[in-house]
């Protein structure tokens, strides 16, 4: 058996997988974005003098890190420790993930000439990421390991601005302005993206997520004519691999349909639509994930635990679900909190 065929049957009767097949799940699953990070002293401890992006291609500091939230929370899955740069650092662009910031690219890619910058990903690009994953599905045993990447226009946001970006005007101004230019290049990020996935799938993930964490700075219209045709490429490469495929992005209400149709099997959905609606806009055939908003955990844990049932009510609507926070844990968030939120959502399910 492959690695990905064995991870596939070892991880196969989850109440993860089970959700995001919208089978009967013998209690919500549940996991956090960002569930391993600043939030854990562990974690802090163990990065302790290793810079981010070092750490991402250490497999012995991706595997323990990783593990920390599933020890810690007993969450339903756990996810690939790494960033959404990973693969461009991995290609040779010149970036580095600034502590408090974020990704940061040297020289940032504006023409026609700076393309050529980004090659093809080689799965010998990334060999880390595949030792790192055989390590960990043999630690995780039956619970699955979910793989990421970030989708071509979040990528192309920090490539296109050189940083984070509020109203990502560089990113419009070449999407408007060149839009030959930016179909290339969302297809090269789109092909590196894929490659990215494959590795991860062949060494044993159990479900991709592509974040698309910014492009609700997008209207629908520009969504489908700039964008989609870059994600669904993506989704299409890793169809019929046997692995969920997830989809979320950060205030993507008035988008919930577009990013289904992209090829995505679960929506993921930040706190500003109820899963009821959420479910209503994104139609029949999808699970949806989400979506409890991540400053609520700073509230007393009855306030807490009313908020987490509406989130479990709503999703009622949903052909499945897997309960996560509507976008990832914040950095001062008290850990116990997590622990108790995983507790509350299984025994409220029928764990
Ligand atoms: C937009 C985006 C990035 N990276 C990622 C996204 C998409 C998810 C989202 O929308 O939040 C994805 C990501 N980055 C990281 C993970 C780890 C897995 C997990 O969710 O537990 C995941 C899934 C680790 C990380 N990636 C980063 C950290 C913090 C680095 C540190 O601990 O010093 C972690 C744990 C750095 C990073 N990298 C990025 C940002 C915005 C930051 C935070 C900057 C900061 O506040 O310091 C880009």
């Amino acid at each position: 058996m492959s690695a990905n065929e064995q991870q596939t049957s070892r991880t196969h009767d989850s109440a993860f997988l089970k959700a995001c097949r919208r089978e009967p799940v013998p209690h919500t699953p549940v996991w956090f974005m960002r569930q391993a990070g600043r939030s854990l002293p562990e974690y802090l401890k163990a990065r302790e003098g290793t810079a981010m992006l070092e750490s991402c291609m250490r497999p012995d500091l991706v595997t323990e890190i990783t593990l920390q939230p599933v020890r810690r929370h007993k969450v339903d899955a756990a996810i690939y420790f790494s960033d959404i740069v990973v693969p461009l650092k991995a290609i040779g662009v010149d970036l580095d993930i600034k502590p408090g910031v974020g990704p940061v690219v040297a020289d940032p890619i504006r023409t026609s000439a700076d393309l050529d910058r980004l090659r093809p990903l080689d799965p010998d690009d990334v060999k880390y990421v595949t030792e790192a994953i055989g390590m960990l599905v043999q630690e995780l045993g039956s619970t699955p390991l979910i793989g990421f990447a970030g989708a071509p226009f979040t990528l192309a946001s920090y490539l296109v601005e050189g940083g984070p970006s509020r109203s990502h005007e560089r990113t419009k101004a070449l999407m408007y302005g060149d839009p030959e230019l930016w179909a290339d290049l969302l297809d090269r990020l789109a092909d590196i993206t894929s490659a990215f996935l494959k590795v991860q799938i062949a060494a044993g993930a159990s479900a991709v997520q592509l974040f698309d964490s910014w492009v609700g700075a997008l209207a629908p219209d520009d969504y489908r004519r700039y964008v989609m045709p870059a994600s669904a490429k993506v989704f299409e490469a890793v169809a019929g691999l046997g692995v969920p495929r997830i989809h979320f992005g950060v205030g993507t209400g008035e988008l919930l349909n577009l990013m289904g149709e992209a090829g995505a099997d679960v929506v993921g959905v930040d706190w500003r639509v109820p899963l009821d609606e959420a479910a209503r806009r994104v139609g029949p055939g999808k699970a949806l994930q989400g979506n409890l908003d991540p400053a609520v955990l700073f509230a007393p844990r009855e306030a807490v635990e009313a908020k987490a049932r509406e989130v479990l009510k709503a999703a009622r609507s949903a052909e499945g679900h897997v309960f996560n926070l509507g976008h990832g844990v914040l950095p001062s968030t008290d850990p116990d909190a997590l622990t108790r939120l995983v507790e509350f959502v299984h025994s409220e399910t029928g764990a």
